[in-house]
């Protein structure tokens, strides 16, 4: 005999604690709330809608396989709709959530088209749901199929109404989130049947078996409840796309949006479910398709540690991203001449300074005119960052552009000292950003960490910036001295004639042993300073630590590389096998690397 507490212990509830174990450096505010709603609309509707089901003998429990009986079901049935749904929600979740959902949100049809692939069905799963509940007739053949469908059509309309282009948009990773689970769970009810557990009345179904012991209105059972879950699961991740892409106004109400109550997000994630993809605008969706394509083509170590930070974290550090690597190039361009390059810094730090001159995060609200010079993708990766201008200060974007200009003046780097100032600069400025960014992504963070603990950690962050700097600088001695005729190692690390051959695009003239004696003393310095560094990564929010670990582990495994004389000393390179297993072992926190690889 198999009791239904059985049922739960061998083959549900140690799924549902895989998934969740596989998502916990994941698990972010916005999934708990995705978890609670749907587990409460699934109880809430499931537990009268059972009743009434076996109310009318459409199946029955064998009396001694359930422990208590509350109403007409089970207790263990009121557990199997929580069960459920957790398990098939975390599943899409963890099938999802390596495409940011805002990449979903740009239409592709007309108003017409839109229409009509949001009406029609809808008016399909209505009309359905009304035949269904005219032909669930109690003891009749047909009365327990058609039960489903007026349960779940409506949900459906509802749902394809809020998200119809989008689940159209994912329609792989929605098959694939339907099909997996509910092939699971119809294989669990074919065992507990064959078991004895429940039986299926063949008075209230058509006896159509799937296979032996499974009749067809189970699987049309297990299908459709995960069709209304994955549908409800990516209407949720639509509408907080929405909410976070298309979020407007003061930092004061960034900050109070973040912190509000429960039922005021689900009113504002309503107000996002009901707008349709016709009515958001589109230059947004391209602009940070732009900044993505940065991203993807400017580095490999951030492009694959950003997939494991949270969506909106994610796409915020894409953004942050883009504005560096768009400046950057503008700075390191040696096909313009460097007048014309100081005065595109120049127009970039007007830009920065009009951007915190006036109060919006909203790119309609800037006067491009005086930009327009610059480069389409630089202005595009401008137009996203707006958006950061309540999050990150001034000075570090500030700081950021000093570091360009130093490189644009090509001044020497005399010693040590002039090393970090410059790695300052240009790195540490980056991690502050990066560290505003993950402290204001976390709703429950947002606004509440203390100012001497977010200074603490800004200052951490900082010296992760030299960490990864240094690391840049001992990879690339080869490719700058070649590219950029630019020595950034310190000169007192240098006899002259070295320091003439790195600046003559001759590095290679020091011999390799030369060259990977000075970059490890870089490397050797940057894990010095990382055992520092990383102790900051504990107090960013959870659901970033993972991803923060990821970053830095990836990309200072070129140190290790480097190390390895793994194509030094050209440019030590991490393959992208190598790099996504880093990725992986720093979110799950098993460092089996060694220390530079890890963080
Ligand atoms: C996961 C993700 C998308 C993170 C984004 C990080 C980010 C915004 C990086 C911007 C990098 C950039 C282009 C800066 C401009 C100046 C520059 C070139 C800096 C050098 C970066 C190398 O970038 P590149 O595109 O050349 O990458 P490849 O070498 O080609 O792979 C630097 C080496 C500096 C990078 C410094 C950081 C990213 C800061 C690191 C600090 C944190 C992530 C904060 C950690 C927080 C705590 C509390 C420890």
């Amino acid at each position: 005999m198999l009791t239904y507490m059985e049922v739960h212990l061998y083959y549900t509830l140690p799924v549902v604690a895989l998934l969740m174990l596989l998502l916990r450096p994941f698990h972010s505010a916005q999934d708990r709330l995705k978890y609670l709603f749907l587990c409460g609309m699934a109880f809430s509707t499931a537990a009268p809608w059972d009743n009434y089901i076996v109310y009318h003998r459409a199946w029955w429990y064998c009396p001694k396989c359930v422990t208590m009986v509350i109403g007409y079901v089970p207790l263990e049935e009121y557990m199997f709709f929580i069960i459920m749904t957790l398990l098939t929600v975390s599943f899409t979740n963890l099938v999802m959530r390596w495409h940011l959902p805002t990449f979903f949100l740009k239409s592709t049809l007309s108003p017409f088209q839109s229409l009509c692939v949001r009406l029609l069905p809808m008016a399909a799963f209505l009309t359905i749901g009304v035949k269904a509940w005219f032909a669930a007739i109690p003891d009749t053949p047909l009365f327990y199929g058609a039960c489903i469908l007026w349960y779940v059509c409506p949900v459906l309309a509802l749902l394809w109404f809020g998200a119809s282009e989008y689940i159209c948009r994912r329609w792989k990773g929605v098959i694939f989130s339907i099909m997996v689970p509910t092939i699971y769970l119809c294989w669990v009810d074919k065992v507990a049947i064959s078991a004895g557990t429940w039986h299926i009345s063949e008075r209230t179904t058509t006896r159509k078996m799937v296979v032996a012991n499974l009749p067809v209105e189970e699987c049309l059972f297990f299908l459709m409840i995960n069709v209304v879950l994955v549908f409800a699961t990516c209407a949720m991740d639509r509408a907080h796309a929405i909410l976070h892409f298309y979020r407007r106004g003061s930092a004061k109400m960034q900050t109070l949006q973040q912190q509000s109550s429960f039922f005021a997000t689900m009113l504002d994630l309503t107000k996002a479910f009901c707008l349709s993809d016709q009515m958001l605008d589109d230059q947004p969706l391209d602009d940070l398709c732009t900044t993505w394509n940065i991203l993807k083509a400017g580095s490999a170590s951030f492009y694959t540690a950003s997939a494991v930070f949270p969506s909106n974290a994610r796409q915020d550090l894409c953004i942050l991203y883009g504005f560096c690597r768009a400046t950057d190039d503008l700075a390191d361009n040696e096909a313009v001449p460097v007048e014309k390059r100081k005065q595109q810094l120049d127009l970039v730090r007007d830009f920065v300074n009009d951007l915190f001159t006036q109060k919006s995060n909203c790119a309609t609200d800037i006067d491009w005119t005086p930009y327009m010079d610059l480069p389409e993708d630089c202005l595009a990766s401008f137009r996203c960052f707006v958006r950061l201008r309540h999050v990150l200060q001034v000075d570090a974007i500030l700081e950021l552009l000093d570091g360009y200009l130093l490189d644009l003046k090509r001044q020497p780097v005399r010693d040590e000292k002039g090393l970090i100032r410059y790695s300052e600069c240009v790195a540490s400025s980056v991690g502050e950003m990066c560290t505003r960014i993950l402290v204001n992504s976390n709703s429950e963070m947002a606004g509440k960490m203390n100012q001497s603990t977010l200074s603490w950690t800004v200052d951490r962050a900082r010296d992760m910036g030299l960490v990864l700097q240094f690391t840049n600088i001992a990879r690339d001695i080869v490719t700058d001295s070649q590219q950029l005729n630019r020595c950034y190692l310190p000169m007192t690390w240098l006899s002259k004639v070295e320091i003439d051959s790195i600046k003559n695009g001759r590095a290679r003239q020091l011999g390799d042993d030369r060259l990977k004696e000075l970059a490890l003393r870089l490397v050797n310095t940057a894990d010095g300073i990382n055992l520092r560094a990383r102790r900051g990564i504990d107090k960013l929010p959870s659901d970033c630590q993972g991803g923060v670990r990821a970053a830095c582990a990836v990309y200072c495994a070129i140190g290790q590389a480097l190390k390895n004389n793994d194509g030094y000393p050209m440019r030590a390179h991490v393959k992208g096998l190598k790099r996504a297993w880093i990725a992986l072992q720093s979110v799950y926190d098993m460092n089996f690397s060694s220390v530079s690889s890890s963080n």
